[in-house]
């Protein structure tokens, strides 16, 4: 049996399943602070027999195994979680082996196994959420350098129309900044889901992912790219990236049918979660 947690910005998912992605039980409850959070996480796996544990965190994270703060969540602007020691804690409660990566390479490795990706020896994982994060399979493997990957802050050309100053506390107008959903509500006035009968506010949404879209594309070549996430949840935002990253890649790659290669996930709100399964499996045989 192997143990995974899913740790969301706003909730934990913790289960235990099997390498397969079976998820035999699982709770969830809100990300508050540490000191109340992981005593949750530890409760729920001390009842089952875990052989390991793998973790897809927010971040930004060290995934670094040779630093000395491999295991902590770094600079994130959540209270109590700056520099928390992350895999130490639960190493320290639970003596089997840990993998840890971002929540989105966890969730592209449970597409890329069992989901949308299935059979793919690459493809992306993008969530449109609270923030924009992506996670990638490159030549099977997770893709990992200095850090991890932290594609949801590069910069985009702002549409000629949009006067928002953009939200992201780093870079203002990066593509979080212009196109996650606090974006969307600060710049419209309102939630995203109260929103869906405003064209114009998908058809935006969708040009500044289109162009994200291009760059990761013309980076990596992913084989498939999947979009989840809240924002995600609005399927008009397929049809405006459908629209305008053709326009934008010009012709220069051949894109496969738009619709099978920029897909929903496959697992749906349980990419994440099961992706984490995976993790620990890999820990384990890695061990
Ligand atoms: N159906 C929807 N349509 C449009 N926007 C939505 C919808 N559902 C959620 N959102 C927006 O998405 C954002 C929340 O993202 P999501 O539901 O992916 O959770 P999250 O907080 O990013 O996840 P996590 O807890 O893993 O950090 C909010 O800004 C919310 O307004
Ligand atoms: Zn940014």
């Amino acid at each position: 049996m192997l143990g995974a947690i899913e740790a969301g910005g706003t909730k934990f998912v913790c289960a235990v399943g099997d390498e397969s992605g079976k998820i035999i039980e699982r709770v969830q409850f809100p990300t508050t602070v540490p000191e109340e959070t992981i005593p949750n996480v530890i409760e729920f796996f001390k009842k089952y027999p875990v052989k390991a544990i793998g973790i897809g965190s927010f971040g930004p994270i060290d995934v670094n195994k040779e630093s000395p703060t491999y295991g902590y969540i770094t600079s994130t602007p959540k209270k109590g979680w700056k520099d928390y020691p992350f895999v130490q804690t639960l190493k320290a409660a639970f003596s089997v082996p840990i993998g840890f990566n971002t929540d989105v390479n966890a969730a592209a490795l449970g597409e890329a196994t069992i989901g949308a990706a299935k059979g793919l020896d690459s493809c992306l994982y993008i969530t449109v959420g609270t923030g924009i994060g992506a996670g990638a399979i490159v030549q099977g493997k997770l893709l990992q350098g200095l850090t991890h990957p932290e594609m949801g802050h590069i910069l985009v050309r702002r549409h000629p129309n949009d006067e928002y100053q953009g939200k992201c506390p780093y870079h203002h107008d990066c593509l979080e900044g212009l196109a996650a959903g606090p974006a969307i509500e600060a710049r419209w006035g309102e939630k995203g889901f109260h929103l869906v009968e405003r064209a114009e506010v998908w058809d935006l949404e969708g040009y500044y992912i289109a162009q994200a879209l291009m760059q990761y594309i013309l980076i990596l070549s992913p084989k498939r790219i999947i979009l989840g996430g809240g924002v995600m949840k609005q399927e008009q935002v397929f049809s405006s990236i459908y629209k305008y990253l053709p326009e934008l890649v010009n012709h220069y790659v051949v894109l496969p049918e738009l619709s099978d290669y920029i897909v929903s996930p496959g697992l749906g709100d349980d990419a994440g979660i099961t992706g984490a399964l995976m993790l620990a499996h890999q820990a384990f045989q890695e061990n």
